[in-house]
């Protein structure tokens, strides 16, 4: 069992989450990241997506589910505040969750679509041309 990494200091992570999580806050000293999706079974595979990724971790968020958005919020409960650990999750859901193949330039993936809104699934911050808002 690894020893429960050092707490990070709220000024260490002010200037951090800028550069590598951009679409990352702190609330209520967890981060917290908001997830918009296209309604209740598109939210829901945003939450086995992440529930996988968190018991392969041995890391877990609490999660918020509602009909169109997941909350993501981390902390290190044995450090009692956010450590490294919370920070490599984050960045590990937000490769995985926020994967648009459509903005890789040479990615023979097209990405979901946003032509029909039946196929709709992530509302991305930056939705790639053609797909999902
Ligand atoms: C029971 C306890 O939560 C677990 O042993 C592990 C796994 N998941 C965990 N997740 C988080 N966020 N913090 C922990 O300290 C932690 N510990």
């Amino acid at each position: 069992m690894n020893p429960s990494p050092a707490v990070l200091s709220e000024e260490q992570l002010r200037s951090r989450l800028p550069l590598e999580l951009p679409h990352w806050s702190i609330e209520h000293g967890r981060l917290f990241r908001r997830w918009r999706t296209s309604g209740w079974k598109s939210t829901l595979m945003v939450v086995n997506a992440i529930g996988h990724l968190a018991e392969a971790a041995w890391h877990h968020p609490d999660l918020s589910v509602s009909y169109a958005a997941v909350d993501v919020k981390l902390s290190t409960h044995s450090a009692g505040g956010i450590t490294e650990k919370d920070l490599a999750l984050a960045s590990k859901i937000e490769q995985v969750i926020g994967w648009q193949p459509a903005l890789e330039p040479d990615s023979v993936l097209e990405g979901t679509p946003n032509s029909d809104p039946r196929l709709r699934y992530i509302r991305y911050d930056t939705p790639a041309p053609g797909g999902t808002d």
